[in-house]
């Protein structure tokens, strides 16, 4: 059958996009990885699928480049805001549009090119965390923005890609964070609000451009670790910046915010036997 998708992208971390509100299109972790695939299928870090049931809110379902289910993607769901909005034919630039995912109520704000989320409750705050790997000592932060990520602080401006790559995979797969596994972002301050952030992405395994769940993870755990106030602005590897708006409660956050542009690049049909 022919299905009918868009590609997206926000700040450089990309998505297919699927309407399977009929519930037509059938989809399975093999079939998912091949569309991801940047030579075989369309290429992306990600695939969203809207779903929904009658009288009910729109669903955001997430697959990663390997096929895998992940209960949230904070770049996607900047990316699905915009492509609901665009689907319910709202008038002008702006507007709001809210969403159910996995992990739990989103509401989305489009103004022009940018598109702000409210992220899911962060949980599983751990700091300090020390991690030896290979001989070498690490200080790992744990935090939940919807997915599991870790945060560790140094700078990686000129680290190769491949090295990056090889750290983020040991910690990915190190016991202390399974059977999930974890995201893994390296942070470095880089003024009085801001930092930049490269991040190791469970499921695509490897860097991608930019990741919005470990953006924010980064922005909470700097407050938390750097006494960095509200907001923080993130570079990312593509060279553009998101926003993490936060408001605390007691030891952890009530609430997060994640701001930056979500654009659509191109739309296509392609056979899904
Ligand atoms: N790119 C995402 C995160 C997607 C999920 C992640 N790879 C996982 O499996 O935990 C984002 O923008 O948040």
């Amino acid at each position: 059958m022919d299905v009918f998708f868009t590609k997206m992208h926000g700040a450089g971390n990309d998505f297919i996009l699927l309407d399977n509100r009929q519930k037509l299109i059938q989809l399975d972790s093999s079939r998912i990885s091949t569309l991801c695939d940047r030579h075989k299928g369309i290429g992306a870090d990600g695939l969203l699928v809207v779903e929904s049931d009658e009288g009910k809110e729109p669903r955001m379902v997430y697959f990663n480049a390997d096929g895998s289910r992940a209960s949230f993607c904070g770049n996607g769901a900047r990316c699905f805001a915009r492509f609901l909005f665009e689907m319910e034919n709202k008038d002008g630039e702006e507007g709001e549009v809210c969403f159910m995912t996995e992990a739990g109520k989103i509401t989305g704000w489009i103004s022009g090119d940018a598109v702000k989320i409210t992220l899911p409750t962060p949980k599983n705050l751990t700091l300090h965390i020390p991690l030896e790997i290979e001989g070498k000592s690490y200080e790992l932060h744990k935090i939940d923005t919807g997915v599991p990520h870790v945060v560790l602080f140094e700078d990686c401006e000129s680290l190769p890609r491949s090295m990056l790559e090889e750290i983020g995979s040991r910690i990915r797969w190190h016991k202390a964070f399974q059977p999930e596994g974890t995201n893994v972002n390296f942070a470095w301050r880089v003024g009085e609000r801001k930092i930049k952030v490269r991040t190791y992405e469970r499921g695509v395994e490897g860097e991608t451009l930019a990741c919005g769940s470990g953006v924010t993870a980064s922005a909470l755990i700097s407050h938390l670790v750097l006494d960095m106030d509200c907001p923080i602005e993130v570079s990312v590897r593509s060279g553009e910046t998101l926003k993490v708006y936060f408001v605390k409660s007691g030891p952890t956050f009530r609430e997060a915010f994640l701001e930056g542009p979500a654009k659509k690049v191109f739309v296509g049909t392609i056979e899904i036997t």
